[in-house]
């Protein structure tokens, strides 16, 4: 068997023609949203994920302002940036590309944004509104591997999912989306302190492997037909790589590939955040 590829720059091609509908209304309405990056030092993955972000934002109408700044940015110079997109009433989102140089807190800088702009939602209090079920911007790449898996009719209810890996921008918030209601799949969040990574992998209808080890999910590690969504990415000498290695192919059903896969529909979700976040707005003039 070899698996059928989970194509998510196609699925991300057509949820940003449904977002360019949807952002034409709002600048017709004198609502234009507008998404901001922040991005500090000259680290190329960083760049090159920023520039597309742009693009994205090109592509669909929304206005983009990018505010790049120097490695030896100071706390007190990137407080100040954020501070004014905060203000800015033409950034109706923005992120905080990370990681942030080494001498700058991740968490404290995401706790700076204002809630409401939060387009990855990463933000406390919209991951504590997640937690409480409540409405809210969520983080792009779990919101884009169930939309990936809706838009490919891959049933998600009472479904066994292996998240593996615990970070807070997927594998800890991705445990939150699957086992809401609306989702209803069984969660196991794996591990590097995991004991046994294959008995709990070869359990599951959806394997996520997020780890950014390089090639650490293989065939023999899978039930055969199971789904499989790779969102590591490696930067090689070779090129990107991801954490599902060649043998998954022959095993697995489904897999959404490095690159090519989850990575558009991240891409894509953050589109959506803003533009969610514009029309509430739109429509809730007062708030
Ligand atoms: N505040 C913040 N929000 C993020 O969402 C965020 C971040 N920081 N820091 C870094 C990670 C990584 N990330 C990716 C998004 C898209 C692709 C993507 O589109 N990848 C292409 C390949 C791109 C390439 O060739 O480099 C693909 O998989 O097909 C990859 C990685 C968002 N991140």
């Amino acid at each position: 068997m070899t698996a059928e590829k989970l194509d998510g720059k196609a699925a991300a091609s057509a949820i940003k023609a449904e977002l360019a509908e949807r952002v034409a209304a709002l600048n017709a309405r004198g609502r234009a949203p507008g998404l901001a990056t922040v991005l500090v030092g000259d680290d190329p993955g960083s760049h090159s994920y920023v520039r597309g972000k742009h693009r994205d934002c090109e592509q669909v109408g929304i206005g983009s302002i990018r505010v790049d700044l120097p490695a030896d940015t100071s706390w007190e110079e990137l407080r100040a940036a954020i501070g004014d997109l905060n203000s800015n009433p033409e950034c109706t989102g923005y992120i905080v590309q990370l990681p942030l140089p080494e001498h700058l807190d991740d968490n404290e800088a995401l706790s700076l944004i204002d809630p409401s702009k939060d387009a990855d939602g990463l933000h406390p209090v919209n991951l504590g509104r997640l937690v409480l079920g409540q409405d809210g911007p969520l983080p792009c790449t779990p919101r884009g591997i169930v939309e990936l898996l809706r838009r490919n009719d891959v049933d998600l209810h009472g479904a066994e999912v292996c998240v593996v890996g615990r970070g807070t921008t997927v594998g800890r918030p991705l445990g939150l989306l699957l086992t809401r209601r609306s989702e209803n799949a069984t969660v196991t969040l794996c591990h590097t302190g995991t004991r046994d990574l294959a008995a709990h992998t070869k359990r599951a209808d959806i394997v996520v492997a997020a780890a950014g080890r390089p090639g650490l999910l293989t065939g023999d590690m899978l039930k055969p037909g199971a789904v499989v969504l790779d969102v590591g990415i490696t930067r090689t000498d070779a090129g990107l790589k991801g954490d599902v290695d060649e043998s998954a192919w022959e095993v697995a059903s489904k897999i959404a590939p490095v690159p090519g896969g989850v990575g558009p529909m991240t891409r894509a979700m953050l589109l959506s955040n803003v533009v969610d976040r514009a029309e509430y707005l739109a429509d809730h003039p007062e708030d």
